[in-house]
């Protein structure tokens, strides 16, 4: 496909902008009293209300055709199918593969039946997860194991984290889980501190064990454990490895049956769902961690078959593109109103960033609209004494997604009703906004003078119309975030689509990692640095220099 302005949908879509300038959100509500139950939508535990936003029958109906147009049907039976859609590394994307329903059994993929090697590992994790918390499992020294730090960076971390920390009420008894992914050395100090190399296991997550940052910390991880009283012989029992390069693992110490495998038609980003959530299945267990792949396989059965109009990816990832490419909108805020969903913001920005940050188009020309936006976010209601202001009244427009449970993991006082109710007034109060009027009223109410009004009101105007998403669910469970998180899969997996770029590489980041090899070799040699620009020569000497 070329570049998306070429279609029909785009070009109607472009002038229906106009149409919509001069319409504000609160009049859709006042015209149509029917609006938020014909904008509610629901599917795998997850009710989506996406009436607040700045769309009518005709804006919905011409997303609806843009991602026709765009040729979304035929993207999804692709990733279904295992076709090659990741055309850059002539890959297939299956991450869909790694939750499907026990009642299939077979997905070939160029002669291999992917089920089976899928389920393979999960019975090998199952084995491994029931070892560790029997006690059958022991340390070199005979103690039951206590603690697990898993290594990794990048999709071999931010997943199984931010799904570890989200099912911290489903945390099992007697190991506790701990993530190490920065180079910097403070990350892995700082864990080492916490444990006992007798009562400790690594497990080491790099889908190419050659990742500089994850080679480093399992070295010094291993440099530790053998000048704390273990030895050679004992690593294999305190290391294991999740990785698609076996050889290398073994050179590293470990047992081959402590290797758990990747396979390339999994991304980084999209791997929490194979061996790579080993540590979430350490961390709550096998059942929870099999509840996590069922709920995000209804949230990919609801994306394969439910028409668009009524599919929650196709609806949020199309209303996306609506503010991108067509209000201009920078940035798209994820804000959980969920304590143990606070870091999943990160998760869903390594997602899409790594995916849809991207210039070219599939058929290798440049793109001519913008494409994936800058996510943040962060929990409610923390964000409101914080970031928000800039929402309300800042001058970018930045859609937001409220993520919000219906029960709360722990019931005290007042604070759930009063957690839901800080969420719904701030889509509120981002939909309706305060006119100068209203202003001016309040502060004549409260006494002001006609100079105090005239000072002071404007600066209290908020403009409102600002769209919003709130999703819903009964309670966070490993089903429910395993829907969700699969939702945001798709979701990006739309806006590529839509754009025409390729969702699954990340070219982008090698180049950083070839430089930061060539400056690593700067630091420790006495190279010539004359051809680099001034500036980082300047740098190369500082450091040089703190180190003399
Ligand atoms: O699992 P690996 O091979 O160590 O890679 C870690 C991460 O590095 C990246 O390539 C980005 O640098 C991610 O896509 C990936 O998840």
């Amino acid at each position: 496909m070329g570049s998306p302005t070429e279609l029909t949908a785009w070009q109607k879509l472009t002038e229906h902008k106009q149409e919509m300038a001069s319409v504000n959100m609160k009049s859709l509500f006042a015209a149509d009293p029917k609006r938020a139950e014909k904008y509610t939508t629901q599917a795998a535990g997850w009710t989506l209300d996406y009436a607040k936003n700045r769309a009518n029958e005709k804006t919905l109906g011409l997303l609806t055709d843009l991602v026709k147009e765009a040729g979304l049907e035929k993207a999804i039976k692709g990733m279904f199918s295992g076709a090659h859609i990741n055309n850059t590394e002539d890959r297939s994307v299956l991450h869909i593969a790694l939750r499907a329903s026990q009642a299939q059994d077979s997905l070939m993929v160029d002669g291999v039946n992917v089920l089976e090697e899928v389920r393979s590992t999960l019975k090998q994790m199952e084995k491994f997860v029931a070892q560790l918390h029997s006690g059958e499992w022991k340390g070199y020294t005979g103690k039951l194991i206590t603690d697990v730090i898993s290594i990794g960076i990048g999709g071999s971390y931010l997943g199984p984290k931010v799904v570890a920390e989200a099912l911290t009420p489903y945390e099992k008894d007697g190991i506790k889980v701990h993530f190490v992914a920065n180079i910097d050395g403070s990350d892995i100090t700082g864990k080492l501190k916490l444990v006992n190399p007798e009562t400790t296991v690594f497990v080491i997550s790099s889908k190419t064990f050659g990742t500089l940052e994850t080679l480093s910390n399992a070295n010094a991880a291993r440099d530790w454990f053998l000048s704390n009283g273990g030895s050679q012989s004992d690593v294999s029992k305190h290391f294991a490895a999740v990785s698609s390069n076996v050889k290398k693992a073994v050179d590293f110490g470990m047992a081959k049956e402590n290797i758990f495998p990747m396979w390339d038609w999994v991304g980084g980003r999209y791997s929490l769902w194979s061996a790579i959530g080993l540590p979430v299945a350490i961390a709550v267990g096998m059942d929870n961690f099999y509840e996590l792949l069922d709920g995000a396989h209804q949230m990919d059965e609801h994306f394969r078959t439910a028409p668009f109009e009524e599919n929650l990816p196709v609806i949020m990832g199309a209303l996306g593109v609506w503010y991108i490419n067509f209000h201009n909108a920078q940035t798209h805020a994820l804000i959980p109103y969920d304590h143990y969903l606070r870091a999943m913001p990160a998760h869903i920005q390594q997602l899409d960033m790594e995916s849809n940050g991207k210039s070219t188009l599939l058929n290798g020309d440049g793109v001519e609209t913008d494409t994936g936006p800058i996510i943040w976010g962060g929990a409610g209601t923390n964000g409101q004494h914080a970031y928000h202001q800039l929402l309300h009244q800042g001058t970018r427009l930045v859609p937001v997604d409220f993520i919000v449970p219906l029960a709360p993991h722990n019931p005290i006082g007042e604070h759930h009703a009063q957690l839901f109710a800080n969420c719904l007034s701030q889509s509120q109060a981002l939909m309706v906004g305060k006119t100068l009027e209203q202003a001016q009223q309040e502060l004549r109410d409260s006494g002001s003078t006609d100079d105090q009004i005239a000072a002071i009101a404007p600066h209290k105007v908020i403009p409102g119309n600002r769209p919003s998403n709130t999703l819903l669910t009964d309670k966070m469970t490993p089903a429910t975030i395993g829907a969700l998180i699969a939702l945001y899969e798709h979701r990006t997996f739309v806006q590529g689509t839509i754009w025409g770029i390729n969702s699954f590489d990340q070219w982008g980041v090698e180049l950083g990692k070839v430089l930061g090899t060539d400056i690593y070799n700067r630091l420790v040699s006495d190279s010539d640095n004359s051809a680099l620009d001034a500036s980082t020569q300047a740098l190369i000497k500082a450091f040089k220099k703190a180190q003399s």
